[in-house]
């Protein structure tokens, strides 16, 4: 038998209050593409970041190609041949392709010559990438190709992909699979996290399965259906979110010819957004990431301010007022990303708590911060929303994303919004935990809130959603009744096929 690439033994890594990995032992085949699967917190991050020399292991060893490997930070990984593409890029926008993709090596090449290098794996791999393009022009599957071009001009025998399609379209994810398939091909070996069990059904070979730091089970995704995997991650049955047909009732939210500047260089601008919300609906906005997604959410919870008789809610103006103003009418707002937006990493969570709970939740009074019930507060959002951390004086940075997630998710539903705009609700969130949250949005919409679910995630909003609408350069098309829309017809909106005006001729 040959030696695998990489064997994991009894890797075992503790934080304060918890195991994050305990005894890990498995192997890595040459050529095979590696599925790491887990819910929220059972400890994947951690397991990656110790292949890639971020975090250094209590116990246990690691072997690569039959030697012990135990990198002390990741230029030695790097040097060993291990590539890693993060869920967050780490890229900056004015810079162009070739100069990002320099920062990131150790002893990069001349630019001309390291733009030369740059086409030909793009080529090769077929990932199409321009190296003198502006990176703050790209889309967001366009700067994972940036990403994902850096690694392989390293040549790595182990990629290490971290939920690497929950930003691409699903042109992107095919194009991504295709490049995978042709590594695999190469006898490249990938270890692809991800919480997208149909995808890992496509591309991967096996699977091993954590739960709660351990190896739970291992599985060939191939033959074992995406349910079944998902119930053994957690360990019990799933249920799936139940909405009884609510009637909506009276209009609460109004926007009117809803047009901003884009806020920064690079960003989208809103054009002349037409849209009524009632109370008790769901409204899914679909669209591929940088259409203008982040622009409406910041225009709705009024980070960006915009014009007069744009926006009215329960018939009063609201377009001028800023975020506190809107927190005390009842108009909530998550935004999409969960680390130095929607909580401050280096904060507790009872801290978090108290960022946006201030106002509707009475954490604030004369002045004076009411940490007692701030705390108790933060204590109902993770019993309800079954946030794993120890407490909540943990600080944010030290939650797994997923629970993070949970977390800010959670801080805005318990606050009982009039109106709650979420953007990606459930990215990076297991299927137990997304099923909770869809189920939470569902209900609080039963129970009279309006809701505006911001998702790139298709099947979600149309889990969830009674209208469906799309963003496509800053406009968003006309909402349709969300049942029986065929993908035809999402994808024309997606395209922006609602506002093509009948074409007369060429020239
Ligand atoms: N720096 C840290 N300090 C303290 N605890 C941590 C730290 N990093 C991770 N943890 C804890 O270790 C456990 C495993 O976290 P990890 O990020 O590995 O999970 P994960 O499986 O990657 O989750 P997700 O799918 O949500 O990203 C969690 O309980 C998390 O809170």
């Amino acid at each position: 038998m040959t030696t695998p690439l990489l064997e994991l033994s009894g890797l075992t890594k503790a934080y304060p209050g918890v195991v994050a990995n305990s005894e890990v032992s498995f192997d890595i085949a040459r050529g095979e593409v590696h599925a790491l699967l887990g819910e929220n917190g059972a400890g994947k991050s951690t397991l990656v970041k110790t292949i890639y020399g971020l975090v250094q292991p209590d116990a246990g060893h690691m072997r690569l190609d039959g030697k012990s490997f135990a990198p002390a930070e990741p230029r030695a990984a790097r040097a060993a041949g291990v590539a890693m593409v993060f869920q967050h890029f780490s890229l900056f926008d004015a810079m162009s392709v070739a100069e990002n993709v320099a920062l990131g090596m150790e002893n990069p090449p001349a630019l001309n010559r390291l733009a030369r290098q740059i086409r030909e794996v793009s080529h090769s791999y077929g990932l199409p990438l321009d190296p003198d393009r502006i990176v703050g022009d790209l889309s967001a599957g366009e700067r994972q190709r940036v990403e994902i071009v850096r690694c392989l001009l390293q040549e790595p025998r182990l990629l290490i992909m971290d939920e690497p399609t929950s930003v691409l379209t699903p042109q992107e994810v095919d194009i991504l699979f295709e490049t995978l398939r042709k590594l695999r091909e190469e006898g490249v070996s990938i270890l692809y996290i991800s919480h997208k069990l149909e995808e890992i059904r496509t591309i991967c070979d096996r699977a091993t399965i954590l739960r709660h730091g351990k190896v739970v089970g291992k599985c060939d995704p191939k033959t074992t259906a995406a349910r079944d995997m998902a119930e053994q991650m957690v360990g019990a049955t799933l249920a799936t979110p139940s909405r009884s047909l609510g009637n909506t009732g009276e209009v609460v939210l109004e926007l009117t010819g809803l047009s901003a500047p884009a806020p920064r260089a690079f960003g989208t601008a809103l054009k002349d957004i037409d849209l009524t919300l009632r109370a008790g609906e769901v409204l899914g906005i679909g669209g591929v990431a940088g259409n203008g997604q982040d622009e409406l959410a910041m225009a709705l919870s009024g980070e960006m301010p915009v014009a007069q008789g744009m926006i009215r809610m329960k018939g009063r103006e609201i377009g001028r007022d800023g975020v506190t103003a809107r927190r005390c009418m009842g108009l909530l707002c998550a935004p999409e990303e969960r680390m130095g937006h929607a909580a401050a990493p280096d904060m507790s969570l009872t801290e978090n708590a108290l960022l946006t709970a201030g106002p509707r939740e009475d954490l604030v009074r004369h002045g004076f911060l009411r940490w007692g019930r701030a705390k108790s507060f933060a204590e109902k959002v993770i019993e309800r929303f079954d946030v794993r951390t120890p407490g909540p004086g943990t600080a944010a940075r030290a939650l797994s994303g997923g629970n993070l997630q949970k977390f800010v998710i959670g801080r805005e539903i318990m606050q009982r919004p009039e109106v709650l705009v979420v953007n990606q609700p459930t990215w990076g969130v297991d299927a137990a935990a997304a099923a909770t949250i869809r189920q939470a949005l569902l209900d609080l919409a039963e129970a009279g809130a309006a809701v505006i679910v911001i998702s790139q995630d298709l099947d979600e909003l149309m889990e969830i959603s009674d209208r469906f609408a799309a963003l496509n350069g800053g406009a968003l098309s006309a909402p349709r009744p969300a049942e029986g829309l065929g993908i035809d017809e999402i994808g024309m909106m997606l395209g922006g096929a609602h506002d093509m005006t009948p074409a007369h001729g060429e020239g």
